[in-house]
């Protein structure tokens, strides 16, 4: 939140408690060292400053591990049947019971649940690309023991693709890596209505959606001149993000981009490009959801075709340099690739990077998130399947209540300033008039095998829940 504009209006009664006053501390109402509210993710601590013999020199800051933090929050909370939280449980890795002291600190039970710990070969290769890349990480004791791997809570697909990536050249005689498919190669994408099932949207049909008649040129459509203050904002397994206050008038909104290539042979990202069909489920979601509360909202969507446009390759080179980006660069794409084009309503930050300003606003971001998935499954059996904390945005707003229209009946919230929305609908499932669009998630094998957090057991508990319906 920005705390220029004037915040601290929605400073709150749990927030008054929580001041050391001294009449309450001596009537014991309140205790001295309350931690203020804080949108930390309680199942996990990111323990990078915690690691034994990790010093300064040899750890870098942002590589961190996501795991459980016994010390701080007793070692029996994640000790249930639902959610062993492991270190690692990656594919291709060899199981072995090795133990080191640093393990010994940080997982009380790796023996019986199995920790799989790579080579120091692959290690060191992970944790050179690891510490460029600072999406996913790993750790070593003082004496350079390997004491696991992870994946860092979040947009697991695109940590898992750079990790793989690395595997590939370190691991090509495991024959589980050789026979990988990638996401997009086993996903179908899949409406069923019915007894009928379908799996092929033709390119015409899109386009027509799309209104029109065959793609647009990429430079024309998106030129430098209509889009003012552009930039590269976010980017995903499957394209590319930017935000820009469109140049015409009565625009109110910044509008972003979201940039997906589409039909190409080349892999972009790890990944093979996703074609008509396998898109098709996130447009008409995306479509679908957009007029309801808390939900992404779209402007447009478009099919273009053409190089990348040189302003956008600046832009991406811009950030790729002051962030550093995981995607490949976009100067590699040709004359004749498509790309399907989602214009949304800018809705801020996502939660992983927004630090609530108290305890009665994060209570409140979390009614609007419960209220906006009530509304979606109840007027469209919405499931995101995906709703990890970088996909809720977050937006200060001026709005007092936020309203929502639950199955005809008004509920209405406080804002408490601050606005969510939910986006990436990637793995979404939704219903319109007895046809129901998703991808098909049971073959997708990479989704179920990661760990280190308990977002990726949520993705297997979920799988277990439904495993007598295929496809899901
Ligand atoms: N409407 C929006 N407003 C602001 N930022 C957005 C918006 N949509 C997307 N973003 C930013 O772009 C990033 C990538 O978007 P998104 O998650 O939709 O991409 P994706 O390619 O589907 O990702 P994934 O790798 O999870 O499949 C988001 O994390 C967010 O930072």
């Amino acid at each position: 939140m920005d705390k220029s504009s004037g915040d601290e209006i929605w400073e709150d009664s749990f927030d008054k408690l929580l001041d050391p006053r001294p009449q309450q501390s001596n009537l014991n109402i309140i205790k001295k060292n309350v931690r203020l509210s804080y949108n930390i993710d309680t199942s996990v601590e990111n323990s990078s400053h915690s690691i034994k013999g990790c010093s300064p020199k040899s750890c870098n800051r942002s590589v961190s591990i996501s795991t459980p933090n016994y010390n701080h929050l007793g070692k029996d909370l994640f000790n249930c049947g639902l959610s062993p939280i492991n270190r690692l449980q990656l594919d291709g890795f060899e199981d072995t019971t090795e133990k080191c002291n640093a393990d010994k600190d940080a997982e009380p039970n790796t023996k019986k649940r199995g920790l799989i710990v790579p080579s120091k070969n692959q290690i060191d290769t992970f944790s050179k690309f690891s510490n460029q890349t600072n999406k996913v990480a790993c750790a070593s004791n003082q004496s350079n023991k390997i004491v696991g791997v992870v994946l860092k809570p979040g947009k697991w697909r695109k940590s898992l693709n750079i990790f793989r990536q690395t595997q590939i050249s370190v691991l090509n005689e495991s024959k589980k890596l050789e026979s990988r498919n990638s996401v997009c190669q086993d996903r179908k994408s899949i409406f069923l209505n019915g007894l009928n099932k379908q799996n092929v949207i033709s390119q015409q049909d899109f386009y027509k959606y799309c209104n029109q008649g065959k793609p647009l040129k990429f430079n024309a459509a998106y030129s430098q001149y209509k889009m003012l203050k552009t930039h590269k904002i976010g980017e995903g397994a499957y394209g590319e993000v930017f935000r820009y206050t469109p140049n015409r008038k009565g625009c109110k909104n910044d509008l972003v981009l979201k940039i997906i290539p589409i039909e190409g042979s080349i892999e972009v990202n790890g990944e093979k490009q996703k074609n008509f069909s396998q898109i098709w489920p996130e447009i008409i979601i995306t479509k679908k959801l957009s007029s309801i509360q808390g939900f992404a909202n779209i402007e447009k969507v478009s099919t273009v075709k053409g190089k990348y446009p040189q302003h956008f390759v600046k832009l991406w080179k811009r950030y790729d340099d002051e962030k550093g980006s995981e995607n490949d660069h976009p100067g590699l794409f040709g004359e004749n690739q498509l790309f399907v084009v989602l214009e949304l309503h800018f809705a801020g930050s996502d939660m992983s990077n927004v630090i609530f300003l108290n305890s009665e606003q994060s209570f409140y971001a979390l009614q609007q998130i419960i209220l906006t998935l009530a509304v979606g499954e109840e007027d469209y059996q919405f499931e995101h399947r995906d709703l990890h904390w970088g996909n809720i945005l977050i937006k200060s707003t001026t709005k007092k209540h936020i309203c929502f229209k639950f199955n005809n009946t008004d509920l209405i919230v406080d804002s408490k300033g601050v606005n969510i929305t939910i986006i990436d609908y990637t793995l979404s499932r939704i219903t319109i008039d007895e046809c129901c669009y998703f991808n098909d998630l049971s073959n997708d094998e990479e989704l179920f095998q990661a760990s280190g957090d308990y977002q990726f057991d949520i993705y297997r508990m979920m799988r277990n829940e439904l495993k007598f319906e295929r496809p899901f």
